[in-house]
């Protein structure tokens, strides 16, 4: 029988995961190490690949442990959390799972969008209160006849859409070209021009020196008293102190957001404002999406070991 590769796997996966992983590989976890420094020491020559979560930064100064490691896996589409160029010029290929969410966190960003227009989080505070008898709480807002303004147009953003579209929203974005497959949806060439065209901004798209701090004082102010943002994507994308005075100041309606600037921990300055909702990370968070995401990883590992190439590799 042949050996399984030794891997090195990060963080916590969910339980049926972690059941596949030690069916092919054997597993070194990093969580049960009682004296980190050494465990990599001792097997960093033998590991051939990493399996992570998103959680754990990844970056040269622990790839250097593994002059073996073939493979980086990461249980999510996002991969900033990868030093890429170090996986790069250490020849390790780096894979992630995309697709598998797309529809589970469109739904979530929906849910977001109807949640934050229609005011029910604050409308649940409300009533646990026992404000309700002093007075109906303040109306909301539709989503059909309003303007969704995508920034990123991908997996996942096209998935927003669809279901937006079904809600009776139109559909606007901005990106770096035009798609010409999406005729129904109008076109922005500036971040700007798209706050400035539509109701709810919803940001899905990769962090990168491009996308980072783009959602600036500038395009809250093009969204507008009446604009709503939400942020599906990475908190790095927002400009948190812009974002944060716009929301003081009531200068947009108000936010959702499901992603932070130093998880796990949320922004506590966010908790108290009127008109936002606060979620834990939580657009992928469903028990099937996470057995997809995590037989994706295991596959693209076992794509690798068996000769047939990985599916989903980071380009
Ligand atoms: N909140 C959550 O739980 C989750 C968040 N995400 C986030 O969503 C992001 C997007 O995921 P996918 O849709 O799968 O990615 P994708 O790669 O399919 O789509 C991203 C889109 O953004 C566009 N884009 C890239 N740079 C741009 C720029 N400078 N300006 C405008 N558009 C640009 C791309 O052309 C592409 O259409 C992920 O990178 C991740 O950060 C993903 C999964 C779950
Ligand atoms: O944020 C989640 C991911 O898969 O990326």
């Amino acid at each position: 029988m042949t050996e399984k590769p030794e891997i090195f796997a990060r963080g916590r996966f969910p339980d049926p995961t972690e059941e596949l992983l030690e069916q092919h590989f054997n597993v070194h976890w990093e969580r049960r190490a009682d004296d980190r420094a050494r465990m990599l020491a001792d097997i960093g020559p033998r590991i051939r690949a990493i399996a992570t979560t998103s959680a754990q930064r990844t970056g040269g100064d622990l790839l250097d442990y593994f002059p073996n490691l073939e493979i980086l896996s990461t249980f999510s589409v996002g991969y900033e959390h990868v030093d890429i160029p170090a996986a790069r010029s250490r020849k390790i290929l780096v894979t992630n799972t995309p697709d598998v969410l797309n529809e589970c966190v469109a739904d979530f960003a929906i849910g977001q969008t109807i949640m934050l227009l229609r005011r029910m989080g604050e409308g649940e505070r409300y009533l646990r209160a026992g404000q309700w008898p002093k007075g109906a709480f303040p109306l909301g807002a539709h989503l059909g006849g309003r303007t969704l303004g995508l920034y990123g147009l991908g997996g996942i953003g096209s998935r927003i859409a669809t279901r937006a579209t079904a809600f009776g929203m139109k559909i606007a974005y901005h990106g770096r070209r035009r798609r010409p497959e999406y005729p129904d949806y109008a076109y922005h060439d500036t971040l700007v021009g798209l706050a400035k065209a539509c109701d709810v901004l919803i940001a899905v798209l990769h962090p990168s020196p491009e996308t980072i701090g783009s959602i600036n004082a500038e395009v809250l102010e093009a969204l507008g008293p009446k604009g709503y943002l939400i942020n599906v994507a990475r908190a790095s994308i927002v400009d948190r102190d812009a974002l944060l005075h716009a929301l003081q100041n009531k200068t947009i309606a108000g936010a959702a957001i499901d992603v932070f600037w130093n998880e796990p921990n949320a922004d506590t300055a966010f908790f108290d404002l009127e008109r936002v909702v606060l979620t834990p990370h939580q657009g992928g968070a469903s028990v099937e999406t996470r057995a997809a995401m995590g037989r994706l990883m295991v596959d693209n590992l076992l794509g690798h070991f068996s000769g047939q190439g990985v599916l989903t590799p980071v380009s």
